[in-house]
């Protein structure tokens, strides 16, 4: 297993002096977050999250083990993600352009490491469901779910940081308990570049708040896909495919649910809107704050049900139906509230 101190150690300093040395370069970089139509926040704020957490986790890499190709292969796809983000919080760039930049990095990515959906576990118990030819598309989907499923989740302060590192805790927990020491290092390292970012987001310690951009927001997808599909396809796996959906269940919910109901209102899918779990949260009357703690526990549900399921080795067609049943129980509430909210209003009064 890597040594940590000091990679932690560096990637946490050098994400605080990328976050001090970048805030005042934000301008001149066009990447300052201007509120305006469905961004509500208050004031310029520097959209150098992102890159800071790149900074510290590649330092933290490499320190690690420099000579490692693993690691080399991370840098580089996160990298491209990066500037794609940053030239997309700085110029907004068509969905087309996006989508076939992070096609290209689930293809390097496969290339480089051969890291890709070979399977769906044994959910029918009779062995491992093999994809075969499917696998390669089928992971490029995974790839860009998991990107955009993150940005989406990045529309309230905190939220996008906070699902993260709850996400990476999990994926730690799980790679140290089921024998991936060595892949633990990447989740470790998140964590120590998306605390001191959080603190700035949250504006502890009297910091001043900067955002995550498009930039941020989808590095942590393509990370979280990263260490779902090492943690559940490769030969000394530390969970089973399906409990990948518990791990990132509120973001791929909140994703697949608004897509659905987009479509269903004759919508482009793809139409960013203020309709999300935490727009939806604040209009129901939560402050800020509260509609964070509320969806993070939420999301912490899901991940201690996935926790479980593993480690009482509940059949995976079940642990599947399970959220399956969840994921349609959700749509339901998201589709109705306003009409269970006045309901209750009309019953109370
Ligand atoms: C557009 C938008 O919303 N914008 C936001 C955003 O604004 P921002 O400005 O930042 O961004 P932009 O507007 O500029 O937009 C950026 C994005 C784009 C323009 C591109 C859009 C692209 C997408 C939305 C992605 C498209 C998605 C897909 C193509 C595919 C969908 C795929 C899935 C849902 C599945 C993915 C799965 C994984 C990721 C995990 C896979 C990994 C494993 C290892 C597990 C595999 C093992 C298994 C056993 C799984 C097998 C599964 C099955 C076969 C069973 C089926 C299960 C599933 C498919 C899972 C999903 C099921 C459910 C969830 C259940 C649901 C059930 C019911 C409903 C009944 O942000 C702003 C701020 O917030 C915001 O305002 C703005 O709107
Ligand atoms: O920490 C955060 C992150 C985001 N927001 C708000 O959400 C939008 C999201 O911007 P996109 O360009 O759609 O990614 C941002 O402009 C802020 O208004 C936030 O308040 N806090
Ligand atoms: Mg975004």
């Amino acid at each position: 297993m890597y040594s940590l101190f000091w990679p932690v150690v560096a990637c946490a300093l050098l994400t605080i002096g990328a976050l001090t040395v970048l805030r005042p370069l934000a301008h001149r970089l066009g990447l300052l977050d201007i509120p305006k139509g469905r961004k509500q926040h208050q004031g310029k704020i520097p959209l150098i999250g992102g890159l800071s957490v790149f900074v510290g986790v590649s330092a933290g890499l490499l320190i690690a083990d420099s000579t490692a190709f693993e690691h080399w292969a991370f840098i580089s796809c996160a990298l491209v993600i990066v500037v794609l983000g940053a030239l997309d919080d700085a110029l907004d760039l068509s969905v087309a352009i996006r989508l076939v930049i992070q096609s290209l990095v689930a293809i390097a990515m496969m290339w480089l490491l051969d890291l890709h959906l070979a399977h769906l576990g044994n959910l029918f118990a009779l062995g491992p469901i093999e994809l075969g030819w499917l696998g390669p598309p089928l992971t490029i989907i995974a790839v860009i779910a998991a990107i955009n499923a993150f940005n989406m989740t990045d529309g309230i302060d905190g939220l996008a940081g906070s699902l993260s590192l709850l996400t990476m805790l999990a994926l730690t927990f799980f790679m140290l308990m089921w024998g991936q020491q060595d892949t633990a290092l990447l989740p470790i390292l998140m964590m120590a570049a998306l605390l001191p970012y959080l603190a700035a987001n949250l504006q502890c310690f009297g910091l001043r708040k900067v955002f995550l951009g498009d930039a941020g927001s989808m590095l942590i997808g393509l990370t979280v896909i990263w260490l779902l599909l090492q943690g559940s396809q490769s030969a000394e796996s530390s969970f089973r495919p399906v409990t990948a959906l518990w791990i990132i269940a509120i973001p791929l919910l909140d994703m697949t649910v608004i897509m659905i109901r987009r479509i269903r209102k004759g919508q482009s899918p793809f139409q960013a809107d203020r309709e999300h779990l935490h727009h939806i949260s604040l209009r129901l009357g939560l402050a800020p704050r509260h509609a964070l703690l509320f969806i993070i526990g939420l999301a912490g549900v899901g991940v201690s049900i996935g926790a479980l399921a593993e480690y009482l080795l509940l059949p995976e067609l079940l642990v599947l139906l399970l959220f399956l049943a969840v994921g349609a129980g959700y749509y339901y509430l998201l589709s109705h509230v306003w009409r269970i909210v006045s309901t209750l209003r009309r019953r109370r009064n």
